[in-house]
């Protein structure tokens, strides 16, 4: 049994600000283990973004690691070309970025590219292809999945874009998967029915899932363990029970208290 597939240790990332690097993300480390869902939570601008990007090799030309290791069992992925790294995140890591528009090549249908995935990882024929692809649309609960593959990105919302990426994500079966803000997006039941595709890639197929939210009920429901981001830091890291249970940092009970307070007032009306 693999204790962790992938290993971030003391990981800082910077972005060009004008003429210096400034770091976004200091000295974090967390371990993603098989079957477990590790949720990250903190407020905006925080750097949860900007951990998925660095482990995923899109932190474009403003961005650079400038310390640490992110290693996916033995490789250090800090160390490869983008060209292997393109090849591995492909294979091993599935992505659901918090900006959809940016994972889809505007000039291709949604088919083309959904095809184009699953037959880059299985031999198959196009037809098969798009009778797998359009079964994936139909389970992240998108519409005349027949209309959707035959459209180009910009004829599709946000949240459509975000749930067609899910259905790609889930469709390879990845060992890890990174989520950000899988479910942002998307309205209440839509949103359970993608929780219980994490839940069955995490339970049946035993990936091993990166979450980021600002949504504590999602947390609650998907996470084992929980990381509490603040200002580029990882200020408490523990078991979900346990962090909802007794949380330790200042800025970790503030979080929870502001939800409790948005329950109250519900509960009031
Ligand atoms: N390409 C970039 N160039 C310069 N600075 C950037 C870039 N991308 C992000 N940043 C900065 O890095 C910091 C962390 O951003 P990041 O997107 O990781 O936050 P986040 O925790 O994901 O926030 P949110 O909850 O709003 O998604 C922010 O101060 C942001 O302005
Ligand atoms: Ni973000």
């Amino acid at each position: 049994m693999v204790d962790s597939v992938l290993t971030v240790t003391d990981l800082q990332v910077e972005f060009q600000q004008e003429t210096s690097w400034t770091p976004v993300v200091r000295g974090v480390s967390f371990q993603l283990k098989p079957g477990k869902v590790l949720g990250i939570i903190g407020e905006s601008g925080s750097g949860k973004s900007t951990i998925c990007l660095a482990i995923l090799g899109l932190l474009g030309r403003e961005g650079r690691i400038s310390r640490g290791t992110i290693c996916l069992l033995q490789q250090d992925l800090t160390s490869l070309p983008p060209t292997t790294l393109r090849q591995i995140r492909g294979q091993q890591i599935g992505v659901v970025l918090q900006n959809p528009a940016s994972f889809f090549n505007p000039i291709l249908t949604i088919g083309q590219q959904f095809a184009e995935t699953l037959r880059s990882h299985q031999s198959l024929t196009k037809a098969e292809a798009k009778s797998i692809g359009l079964g994936y649309l139909s389970d992240v609960h998108l519409p005349d999945p027949e209309r959707i593959w035959r459209q180009f990105p910009f004829q599709l919302s946000g949240g459509m874009l975000q749930r067609v990426m899910i259905a790609i994500a889930i469709s390879l079966r990845p060992q890890i998967l990174i989520a950000d803000e899988p479910t942002t997006a998307l309205d209440v039941i839509t949103q359970m029915q993608i929780l219980n595709l994490l839940a069955h890639l995490q339970q049946q197929h035993n990936a091993a899932i990166l979450l980021v939210t600002h949504d504590l009920g999602v947390i609650a429901q998907l996470a084992d363990e929980v990381a509490v981001m603040y200002q580029g830091e990882f200020v408490e890291q523990a078991n979900v029970r346990q962090l909802f249970d007794q949380p330790q940092h200042p800025y970790t009970r503030s979080l929870l208290a502001s939800r409790l307070q948005v329950r109250t007032d519900i509960i009031s009306l």
